[in-house]
């Protein structure tokens, strides 16, 4: 089967500092893959790289088998790839409702496009119509991620790489956060790049330890728990918080 992402020796310098060293991954279609490791392992690199935003320095990035090396963020995110950044990327003045509205409106009209909204917004936990009409502006960092992720959701992404979507959150926020993504992954490809491994222990999927800008591991949140060189990489510091 084709892959959804592929990347073959993938590498990515800024001047001296090798971010991304020589780094092959495969994520298939469907996949829930979780990208982790501790500060300056090249994790936002990488991620970068697949979209667009930094051109590799070397090697391949491929999308459903086709080369987008060099492809610009908009020809990437037109065949299929939506990106959330840690900073919530809504607009302020306008409603939940508007903000979803407007995302989903770049690919479905009349009633279609009410559907889908309406069953996105209902997903992502804003039911009622008060909670819908409420200002972008005037809700909690956390809500504010939950409708980045429902405009995320809305445009039906073929893959969507979310780069710590639970940063800055309570513990409850995170749980919750933690279904949502399980939902969006029903009918989207994700990879999540994070360093908590609390959150990548609750999502509790295929794990990609980077360290030090290559591929480290690669293994189950349980057995990459048990891996005591892992462990070691993150100085034990987070890692009593995923016991
Ligand atoms: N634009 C840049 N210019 C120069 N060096 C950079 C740039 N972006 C990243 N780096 C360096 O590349 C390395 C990897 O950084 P990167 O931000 O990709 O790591 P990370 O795993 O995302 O870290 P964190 O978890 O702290 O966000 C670091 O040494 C960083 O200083």
């Amino acid at each position: 089967m084709t892959a959804m992402i592929e990347t073959v020796g993938l590498t990515c310098r800024f001047g001296g500092v090798v971010a991304v060293d020589n780094v092959s991954l495969k994520i298939e279609e469907g996949e829930l893959r979780c990208l982790i490791g501790p500060n300056g392992a090249g994790k936002t690199s990488l991620f970068k790289c697949l979209s667009g935003q930094v051109q590799p320095s070397g090697g391949r990035v491929l999308m459903k088998g086709r080369e987008i090396s060099r492809f610009h963020p908009h020809e990437i995110a037109r065949m299929g790839m939506a990106i959330k950044m840690q900073v919530p990327s809504v607009f302020n003045g306008l409603s939940v409702h508007e903000n979803v509205w407007l995302a989903a409106a770049r690919l479905h009209r009349g009633k279609a496009l009410e559907a889908i909204v309406d069953e996105t917004l209902s997903a992502v936990g804003f039911r009622s119509a008060e909670a819908r009409e409420k200002r972008a502006d005037e809700l909690s960092h956390a809500h504010r991620q939950w409708i980045e992720l429902a405009m995320l959701a809305a445009c039906k992404p073929a893959i969507a790489l979310l780069d710590e979507p639970a940063a800055g959150m309570t513990q409850d926020e995170m749980l919750r956060t933690v279904e949502l993504i399980k939902t969006i992954n029903r009918s989207t490809t994700i990879l999540v790049v994070e360093h908590d491994l609390e959150f990548i222990s609750l999502l509790a999927r295929k794990v990609t330890v980077l360290h030090q800008g290559k591929i480290f591991v690669e293994d189950t949140m349980s057995n990459i728990s048990n891996n005591a060189a892992v462990r070691e990489i993150y100085l034990g510091k987070q890692w009593r918080m995923a016991q």
